[in-house]
């Protein structure tokens, strides 16, 4: 009973505005109790670790230069899920291979979409292409022609005396810069370069020239790649949209109406030639009787959409074959051991008497460690193409909201002590008598990425690799003035910082030489 009076005492003797504080504090206690309660416990999700963020970048100044490494040691101390805020744009990094199973197998069909802030692109190929159109009918009847048609065994093989024949022309220019030193990158990048661009087009790529002969495939797509992966603010930070502040779009814009001028006339000179009815020869020729075809007529494939798919096939299939044949050989100069080693390989199967065919690849085990080592220390796309989250999902028991964007670390990946020795050292041998390939079985190697969206041309990106680097290796002994930097440079494709250029000497009989001056293979 004292109690009680002294209580009602107490009550009478506080302020009345100290009451109404403690009023407004015990409501707003009960309604966030409520509100967790009512939204089915949503806040309870486990929200994915995160630096602390500065206000309107976020987290956009950590990932200034070769970010794929500030990701990689970001996955250190925040653990290999994180997220960021870049700008006002939320994404998820992911730096381990059960996270990126999860990203591209187990949630593929929620996680293969493509974020919105890829103006640079799209200004670019001015239409829909594959790599950053999401997912839909028009990217799925692409993909499909890409896939099913054009990266077939079947016509890889019809296109074999393209590949011989370009083959043939680099090796005969190394010869002919024996003893003096040989830009490698630029050397593979022609070879790459026309493969592609014949089995595109049906040319080279420097006699792709609009009518008026004025400009060229090869400096639109230079141009291109050079800002492709160049980053514009406004695409994560909303009130600078409007300004193109490092003028990144307006460069855009002008590859654009180039390209368009060229492609164009290339169109409308094939089908000027084209016979009803005959079968396709090339990329193009596929495109146009889709185009053509009245079961995609609801698709309504006009000419804006090959003029961009055409961009896509040359942007991502020429330099990613390049820059991974110059990292291999920049490691194997770095490592004379390992140069050795295959060069024995290809003397064993080989010998000196012939040069190599694309028949002696499967039995090179140790040039295929050779590539594969290159893909894992240097993938050619470090964090693939950014995926988008069309949907909320959980990865790895973590909450990620729609319209997140999702980076897949497969430079981190592959440097991940989890799943590999000695991560940083460059040991062809680590793949004798192991399973792992590249081809998105094995997560911790995903260098073509996997699921989904799995690069449609890896099987042709892996073969220039494959016939390009045994050819230069069984052909030639290599020399550099000094021990190559293993210095990268991110972009669309990661490159080396300094170009690698090193000096030919002929290891075979002069004689052998002579089969690259044949047309075609025997
Ligand atoms: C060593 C050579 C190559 C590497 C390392 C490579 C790697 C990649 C990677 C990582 C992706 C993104 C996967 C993802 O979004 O998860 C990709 C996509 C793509 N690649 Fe490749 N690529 C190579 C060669 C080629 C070639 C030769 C072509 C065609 C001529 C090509 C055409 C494409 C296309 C069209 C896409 C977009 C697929 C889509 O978004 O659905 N690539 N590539």
């Amino acid at each position: 009973m004292e109690i009680v009076d002294w209580a009602s005492d107490a009550v009478a003797m506080v302020p009345a505005y100290v009451m109404v504080i403690a009023g407004l504090i015990s409501f707003m206690f009960i309604y966030t109790a409520f509100s967790k309660w009512s939204s089915g416990g949503k806040s309870k999700r486990r929200m994915a670790p995160s630096p602390r963020a500065l206000p309107i970048i976020g987290h956009m100044h950590m990932l200034w230069v070769n970010p794929h490494q500030s990701l990689y040691h970001l996955s250190k101390v925040y653990g290999p899920v994180f997220s960021l805020r870049l700008g006002s744009v939320p994404a998820l990094v992911v730096c381990n291979a059960e996270s990126a199973r999860q990203i591209l197998i187990t949630h593929d069909k929620v996680a293969a979409g493509r974020p919105p802030i890829l103006s640079i692109p799209r200004t670019c190929f001015g239409g829909p292409d594959i790599a950053f159109s999401s997912p839909g009918p028009y990217w799925r009847l692409m993909r499909q022609i890409c896939v099913t048609e054009f990266f077939s065994n079947k016509r890889l093989e019809y296109f074999h005396y393209i590949r011989w024949e370009e083959l043939g022309s680099m090796m005969r220019s190394v010869l002919a810069a024996a003893g003096t030193p040989v830009p490698v990158l630029k050397t593979v990048q022609i070879n790459n370069n026309n493969v592609i661009s014949r089995m595109i087009i049906g040319k080279r790529m420097d006699e792709c020239q609009g009518e008026g002969g004025a400009d060229n495939v090869v400096s639109i797509i230079v141009d291109m790649i050079s800002i492709l992966g160049g980053f514009n603010p406004g695409d994560y930070i909303s009130w600078l949209a409007s300004t193109d502040l490092l003028g990144l779009l307006k460069k855009a814009r002008k590859v654009q109406h180039r390209s368009v001028v060229v492609f164009q006339d290339l169109i409308n000179g094939r089908r000027a030639i084209r016979a009803p009815g005959s079968p396709p020869k090339d990329f193009l020729d596929l495109l146009l009787d889709a185009a053509e075809d009245t079961k995609h007529q609801e698709l309504k494939l006009e000419d804006r959409h090959i003029r961009a798919i055409l961009m896509d096939m040359y942007a991502a299939g020429t330099d990613t074959s390049a820059s991974t044949t110059e990292w291999a050989m920049s490691e194997l100069l770095a490592n004379p051991e390992t140069l050795q080693k295959a060069q024995e390989e290809l003397d064993r199967v080989i010998g000196r008497e012939r040069v190599v065919q694309e028949s002696d690849i499967p039995n090179l085990p140790y040039l295929k460690g050779v590539i594969y080592e290159a893909m894992r220390l240097h993938p050619a796309a470090p964090l693939l193409a950014p995926h988008y989250a069309m949907e909320d999902c959980e990865i790895s028991g973590f909450h990620v909201a729609a319209g997140t964007v999702l980076y897949v670390d497969a430079w981190a990946i592959g440097k991940d002590e989890k799943v590999w020795s000695e991560p940083f050292r460059f040991r062809p041998e680590r793949f004798q008598d192991s399973n792992i390939d590249v081809l998105g079985q094995h997560f911790g190697l995903i260098p073509f990425g996997s699921g989904r969206r799995i690069c449609p041309g890896w099987r042709l990106g892996l073969l220039n690799v494959e016939i390009v680097l045994a050819s230069l290796l069984h052909g030639f002994d290599w020399s550099v003035a000094e021990k190559p930097d293993m210095d990268e440079k991110f972009s669309i494709i990661m490159s080396r910082k300094n170009k690698l250029v090193a000096t030919p000497t002929p290891r075979l009989p002069a004689h052998v030489y002579d089969q690259y001056f044949r047309e075609r293979q025997a």
